[in-house]
């Protein structure tokens, strides 16, 4: 392409974490038996020439990891480097290549943590891109095409996976076999067609530049772990965790975040010891915690996850406690964010 054209277009950093969307199988038929984060950022951008057509696009490799394996250095590390990006006046969007199974915490502390309004866009595959009807070509090429387009702006992070324009907050792995994998109990904010976006819904809770938070402040993260709730629990994993160092435990709670009868005096304990416990829903897609409904939260000085499902929910505890040990505190943030 000539000067002028190249100049016109927007351009797009591309950085690369690992997962599917990098994976490789021994077959074509290998859709679900493979090994991820084999491929490097620069044959990815390769394997898709029209990417040329959308933006001025260059890669970076950050790390090369299954995202099951992601860890808090891993998040701060990516979202520092995003940071800088974004403050580049020479950078107009960002593409982050993540696997798919902890994408939507890695969204979603970007979403918390970035300062910019720039467009911060995550995606992931469930296919290697050796099998046959291979997703990450065309979800790659869709993530493009949304950081190169100023409509994107100020929007908060964003997922693009099968088409969809998903809120980095909202969005869910809900099904781990199909391409059809994520969704938000809240809808799709948008479309992507033929690399054009489609734009039907905006965020309604805080993020990026109206967030009391900024990557370039936090240097550690808490430890924040969770503990799922079932028929015939017992308190053993609650105070397991808190043995390991555990500030807060995300109650990965039945229903309404209801806590079994077995475990409620552990986690009274826990909150007189210090610890923070954060009642969340394990139901998927749509778990919903009510203050003060099936648990007396304001007697027992504890924290609702609000919609947040248990795995978002460790990541905003971990965000929040960089500047509050204040449980009234971090209900406010719960709300609000
Ligand atoms: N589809 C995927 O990307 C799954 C993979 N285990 C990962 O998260 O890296």
């Amino acid at each position: 392409k000539d000067t002028e054209q190249r100049q016109k277009l927007a351009n797009v950093v591309i950085l690369a974490t690992g997962g599917t969307i990098a994976g490789a199988g021994a077959s074509a038929a290998n859709s679900a038996t493979y090994q991820a984060a084999k491929l490097g950022v620069d044959k990815l951008i390769a394997g898709v020439p029209e990417l040329a057509d959308l933006a001025n696009v260059r890669g970076e490799q950050v790390m090369q990891i299954a995202s099951e394996s992601f860890s808090n250095d891993d998040l701060l590390k990516l979202a520092k480097r995003v940071a800088e990006l974004a403050e580049s006046k020479d950078v107009d969007g960002i593409v982050i290549t993540h696997g798919t199974d902890t994408l939507e915490e890695t969204a979603y502390f970007l979403n918390l943590v970035e300062k910019t309004d720039k467009p911060i866009v995550v995606v992931g595959s469930m296919r290697p891109g050796t099998a046959m009807s291979a997703d990450g070509m065309l979800n790659l090429y869709n993530a493009v095409a949304v950081a190169s387009d100023k409509q994107s702006r100020g929007k908060g992070v964003l997922v693009t996976m099968n088409d969809e324009i998903q809120s980095g907050r909202d969005v869910s792995k809900a099904v781990n076999i199909k391409t059809e994998a994520f969704k938000s109990a809240w809808g799709p904010m948008g479309m992507v067609v033929e690399g054009k976006s489609y734009w039907f819904r905006l965020p309604a809770k805080r993020h990026t530049t109206n967030s009391e938070f900024d990557i370039k402040q936090i240097s550690s993260l808490p430890q924040v772990d969770i503990a799922y709730g079932y028929g015939n629990v017992t308190d053993t994993a609650y105070k397991a965790l808190a043995q390991g160092g555990a500030k807060a435990i995300i109650h990965a709670g039945t229903g309404n975040g209801s806590v079994s009868s077995r475990v409620v005096p552990a986690l009274q304990e826990l909150r007189k010891d210090g610890v923070q416990i954060i009642r969340s829903s394990h139901v998927n897609q749509g778990g919903f915690v009510l203050r003060n409904a099936e648990q007396p939260d304001d007697k027992n000085d504890w924290v609702v996850a609000h919609d947040l499902n248990p795995q978002k929910a460790r990541i905003l505890a971990m965000v929040a406690m960089t500047k509050t040990q204040d449980a009234k505190e971090l209900q406010r943030i719960f709300w609000e964010y």
